[in-house]
Formats: C-alpha cells, structure tokens, sequence
C-alpha cells in the first residue's frame, strides 16, 4: 500500500504541533504564541505506518501574506518542488475551541480543496474549564465532516481523533487540477465567509465566550503601559537573579565532583602523555563546560514557562511602540525573543514577517540577542571577575552584571535596526506595519511539556559536551601539548607547541583589545559555536597550568590571570561576535545569499573588534 500524506491545517497558535507530536510521537516545538511552526515536517501516523502526518505553520487564511503561510499553501496545493511530496490526500483541520471565532473561517476554507477532512476542535479542556459548550454533533452536520473533540497535550485527549482519521477515506489520491483550486481559492470571499462562521456559531456555541475576571484582570495589569514594563522588568530580574542565586549550590558541586575526579584518574596513572591527554584534555576540556549545566537548565525553564503561559506575546505589544522606533514591528518580536534561546530558530522564525527589509533587519541584528551558549562564557568570566557581593540586600552583583551584559545586547540590536532604518529611509525602502497578532489567552503551563523539553534542550547540550566539545579538547590538548619543549628551553613549554606558536601569531592581531595568546588559541575553536571556548580555555590554560597533577578550576585560573581590563574586553568580544558556525549557515539558507551572509558577519565582528577595544581602553583607564 502507498503512503498516504495527512495536512495539519488551521490557524495560529490551536495546538497543531501539540497534536502532532501526539499522533506521530514526535517532539517537534510548541509554544504558546502564534508563529511557532515555521517550516513543514512529517512524521509517521502511530496508528497506521502507511499514514504519514504532516505538520504546518499556521495560517487564518488561504490567502496568504508572509513567507511561512505561503508553506501551507503550497503544500496544499502540491506546489512545493520537484522533490517535495504531491498534495495532502487528507486534511485534519485543527480549530481552537476557545475561540471558533477565529478558527472556524480556516476550517471553512479548507473544504473548498474538495479533500476528505476531519475536524479537531481542540484545546476543548480550556473551552470546558472556561464553560463554553460546543455542539459538536451538530457542527459536524453543519460542515459535513466529522468533528471531534481533542485535548492534544493528553493522550486520552486523542484517542478519538487518533480513530477519526484512521476512519478517514483511503480513495486513491484524487488528483485535482491545481488550477481549478487556485480559482476558488481566488473567489473566497471573506465577507461571506464571516457571515457563515456567525450563521455556525448560532447554532453550535450556546454560551457566550468570555474571558474569566482574574484573566481580564491579569491582562490589565501586564498590558498596563506604565506597570507593564514594571512586570516585565520584575520578571527578568527574577530569571537573572535565579540563575545566579538557584544554581550556585549545584555548581559548586559540580565542580568539585569533576576536580576530585581529575584527581582520581591523575592518581591511578603514571606520569606521561596519556594521563596529561586524560585530565588536562578531555576532563578539564569537558569540565569547565558542565560546570554551567544548572544556570542553563535554569534559563531555559524559565524561557519555556515564559512561553508556554502565553505571557510572551503581552510582553511583545507592551513594545511594539519601542520596536517601531527602531523601524521594526512587534511581528519582529517573536523571532527575537527565540534568539534569546537560539538564533538558530529565531532565523527561521523571521519568516513570519512579510516586509523583506524587516525581515532582513531582524536576521542580522538576532545574533546580538544573548543566546543561550554565551552563558557559560559570561558566567565564567563573571566569576572570575565580578565579585559576588550583594547590592541593596536583594540583588547580586553577578546576577546584576549578566542582566547588564543581556541589555547590552538587546540595546546594541535597537541602535543596530534603527541605523538600518535610516540607512533604508534615505532609499526609500522604509514600511511599517502594524502589530496584527491574536493574543493567545493565558494558560496554567503544562508542566510535563515543559519537563520534557527542558530534557530535550539540557540532553542537546550534554550531547555537544560529550561530542564536539570531547573532539575538539582532544584536538586541542595535542596542538598544546607536541611538540614538547627542545632541551634546555627556558620559557613554559606550552610556548613551543603547534598551538603556542599559532596564538603567538595571531595575538599580535588582537592585542589592542588585551587579549592574551591563550584567549586567542581559544577562540580558534570557538568558531564553532560559543561555548566550546570555555572548554577550550580549560584545556589550554590546563596543560600550561604549572602544576599539572593539582587540578584547579578555570574560575581561580582566570581571576588570577587575567586583568579586568582584558576580561571586559572579552565580554564585549562575546556581545557581538558572530562565533556560532550553526548561526551562520542558517542566515545562509534563510537569505539565500552568499554576499548578505559576509556582509552580516562582517558588521558583527567589525562590531565586536570596536567595543572591545573601547571596553579594554575604558577599564585600563579607569582601573590604572
Ligand atoms: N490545555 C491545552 N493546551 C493545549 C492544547 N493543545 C495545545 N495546547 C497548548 O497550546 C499552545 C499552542 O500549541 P502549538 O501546538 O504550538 O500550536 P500550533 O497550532 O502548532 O501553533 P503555530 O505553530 O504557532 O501555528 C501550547 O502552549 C500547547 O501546549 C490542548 O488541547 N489543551
Ligand atoms: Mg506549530
């Protein structure tokens, strides 16, 4: 039997992918604001391996307007390339429950495809919990498909969707005249097509929908233009302060499992390259890079509860105003907000904006967002140079410079989009539209999702740990370590190695911002992505450390060896740097060109090269 294709279909934000992952057994990304899905992906039905489900961005119509819509379409319409798959033999339409309002007219436009069809009606646990009764039976006479009730975040919540489309017509696939579609999709009329969802919702909703009061209550306050940001500010001096405060305990642990360990395996072997190979390669390489697990599980919980409760979207409108000064909408703010985590996905997401100029702008400032892989690189150098003092009994000092570090980013990326702007104005290329998103309503995070993909993200970065990182200490402990110093060599014998005599080289380059030889060599390999330099500056500063058997951290090694001078400079190295080699592809395949690529890494590193240097002149100057 062939593979049949099922289409996830509906608006924004209804819980297709949350479905998705429930029929598939996928973990594809869900989150609690529209714009999520970007890009289709497929995954086989778990009740019918010839049945494979196909997830969709969402979309509130079929005609449609940015980069991530015209997806949906195309696949609908079999238009994806010659490689891609033909057109869906079946669509499940998802609709929100909660607000049929807006999700029914999608529903309605995908029958005109002529496709066999089941309706999802989901998050129906929210619709129940808020009182609202749905006629489901009468809905499914009304639209002449069958209509189910889910709650795709809980598998008893779909097992009866999971029968409906097992149930659904398996006909060889029709073929339609794609031209004969594209014509009644052409002659939809919205107009008319408001007047059937109301003529629907009539007969099938019996309660009016109306948010409960505390909801009201709560959306007063976070979208009050004054108390807002005062929430929002108070929001993300918690996260800071949790990252610091929460974890220190943990870390402190971490670090003196992984130091009693180096010292075990010291122990048991001789003297010689493999033990050299062991503790100052591969456990202080990897070590110095586990240390900062617990900040960063604390980080992203604490981005996946902000993102599952529906608050981030609030936090977008608030500064939408701010956004249009710097020429970019609050449709830009999604993305930016995911580059937070990564600006991997937030690239991606970018595509959700319809102006190409914004859309552009967006891609090349994202980098300068605080992804999550600088945080190791900022926590390291935070500890060894910030004292951990308390400010005004309620802040730390080191909670306090990491917030810094994070506004730094964010404002270097508003001064960045308005100098594109007036760049643009005197073009002529400058639009603006407005914010046009649907707020989701708020919602108790679930906290097995959450749980679940706060694993997936920690597990990825314990799997880069024990991957690239692992390789590239290897890699590196060798360059430091061959080969050895000549007889009679007076300096340190790192000095002579392959890669003593690289950083050497390139130092020359980098001394104005105070950088030493070793940061250089560190940051070879830190090309690859940000934090593999912590491991790196493990190893380096490990095998030229002169006492090779007393394992020390990186931390004491840093604080005692680098100035503040040098240590601030390499921070403003890391706010700009474009060192992520994932980042750069991406911006690669997103733009679809080479020149923009070089043009976005160049202004970023220029960037970088300019504010360390002001940075490392300031603190000398301040600090002489
Ligand atoms: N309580 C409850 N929450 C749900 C249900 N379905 C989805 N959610 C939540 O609703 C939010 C949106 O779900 P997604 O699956 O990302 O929605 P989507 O339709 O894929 O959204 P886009 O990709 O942005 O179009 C997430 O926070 C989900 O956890 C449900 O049936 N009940
Ligand atoms: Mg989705």
């Amino acid at each position: 039997m062939t593979v049949a294709y099922y289409a996830l279909v509906g608006a924004p934000n209804c819980g297709k992918t949350a479905l998705f992952n429930a029929l598939t057994g996928a973990r594809a990304k869900v989150a609690n604001y529209p714009g999520v899905t970007v890009d289709k992906r497929e995954g086989v039905f778990a009740g019918d391996a010839n049945i494979h489900i196909i997830d969709l961005p969402g979309t509130y119509s079929l005609r449609v307007t940015s980069p991530d819509e015209a997806v949906t379409r195309d696949l609908l319409l079999g238009r994806m390339g010659a490689a891609a798959m033909r057109s869906p033999d079946a669509i499940i339409a998802v609709a929100d429950a909660t607000n049929l309002r807006m999700t029914l007219r999608m529903v309605l436009e995908l029958q005109t495809l002529g496709k066999p069809m089941v309706v999802s009606l989901n998050l129906s646990d929210v619709a129940r919990a808020r009182g609202l009764s749905i006629d489901t039976a009468k809905l499914s006479q009304l639209l002449g498909v069958p209509v189910v009730e889910t709650v795709a975040v809980n598998a008893n919540g779909t097992l009866a969707i999971k029968n409906a489309i097992a149930a659904l017509p398996r006909a060889a696939a029709q073929h339609h005249d794609n031209a004969t579609v594209q014509q009644r999709i052409d002659a939809l009329d919205s107009a008319a097509l408001y007047r059937q969802v109301e003529k629907i919702l009539a007969q099938v909703v019996s309660t009016p929908i109306q948010l409960p009061a505390w909801h009201r209550s709560l959306d007063n306050l976070v979208m009050h233009p004054f108390w807002g940001l005062v929430v929002l500010l108070l929001v993300l001096l918690l996260v800071f302060q949790a990252v610091y405060a929460w974890a220190a305990p943990l870390m402190d642990g971490i670090e003196a499992a992984i130091g009693s360990f180096g010292g075990w395996v010291g122990g048991l072997l001789p003297e010689g390259p493999l033990r050299s190979l062991l503790v100052n390669g591969v456990i202080a390489g990897i070590g110095s890079v586990l240390v900062f697990v617990p900040q960063i599980t604390i980080l992203f919980a604490f981005i996946l509860l902000l993102e599952d409760s529906g608050y981030l979207p609030r936090a977008a409108f608030l500064l939408d105003n701010l956004l249009a000064k710097s020429g970019l909408s609050g449709r830009a703010f999604i993305p930016l907000l995911s580059s937070f985590a990564c600006a991997v996905p937030a690239v991606m997401s970018a595509r959700t904006i319809q102006d190409p100029r914004e859309r552009l702008v967006t891609i090349a400032i994202a980098p300068m967002l605080t992804c999550s892989a600088r945080l190791p690189v900022y926590a390291l150098i935070i500890a060894a140079v910030v004292p951990n003092h308390s400010v005004g009994g309620l802040f730390n000092l080191q909670g306090l410079t990491l917030f810094g570090l994070y506004l730094v980013g964010i404002v270097s990326a508003a001064v960045a989009a308005w100098v594109m702007k007036l760049l643009a104005r005197r073009s002529g290329q400058v639009q603006q539209f407005p914010l046009l998103m649907e707020l989701p309503t708020f919602r108790r995070p679930n906290f097995k999702h959450i749980l679940l993909s706060l694993w997936d993200r920690v597990s990825a970065f314990l799997k880069r740990a024990g991957t690239v990182i692992f390789a590239i200490s290897v890699v590196l402990w060798a360059l430091v370590s061959f080969p050895a110093a000549p007889a009679g060599a007076t300096g340190p014998a790192i000095d002579y190695s392959f890669a003593g005599m690289l950083g050497h080289l390139i130092q020359p380059l980098f001394a104005p911002l105070g950088f030493s030889w070793e940061m250089c060599i560190a940051m070879v390999p830190g090309m690859a992505a940000r934090e593999v330099v912590v491991a790196a500056l493990g190893t380096v500063y490990a095998v030229g450390g002169s006492d090779e058997a007393l394992q020390q951290s990186l931390i004491p090694v840093l604080h005692q060896q680098w100035s503040l001078a040098t240590a601030f400079a390499f921070l403003a190295w890391y706010v700009y740097a474009p060192m992520c080699a994932a980042t750069l592809a991406v911006i690669k395949r997103e733009t679809k060109s080479a020149r923009t690529t070089a043009l976005i890494t160049a202004y970023l590193f220029v960037l970088a090269y300019v504010f360390a240097f002001m940075v490392y002149r300031i603190t000398l100057a301040l600090t002489a």
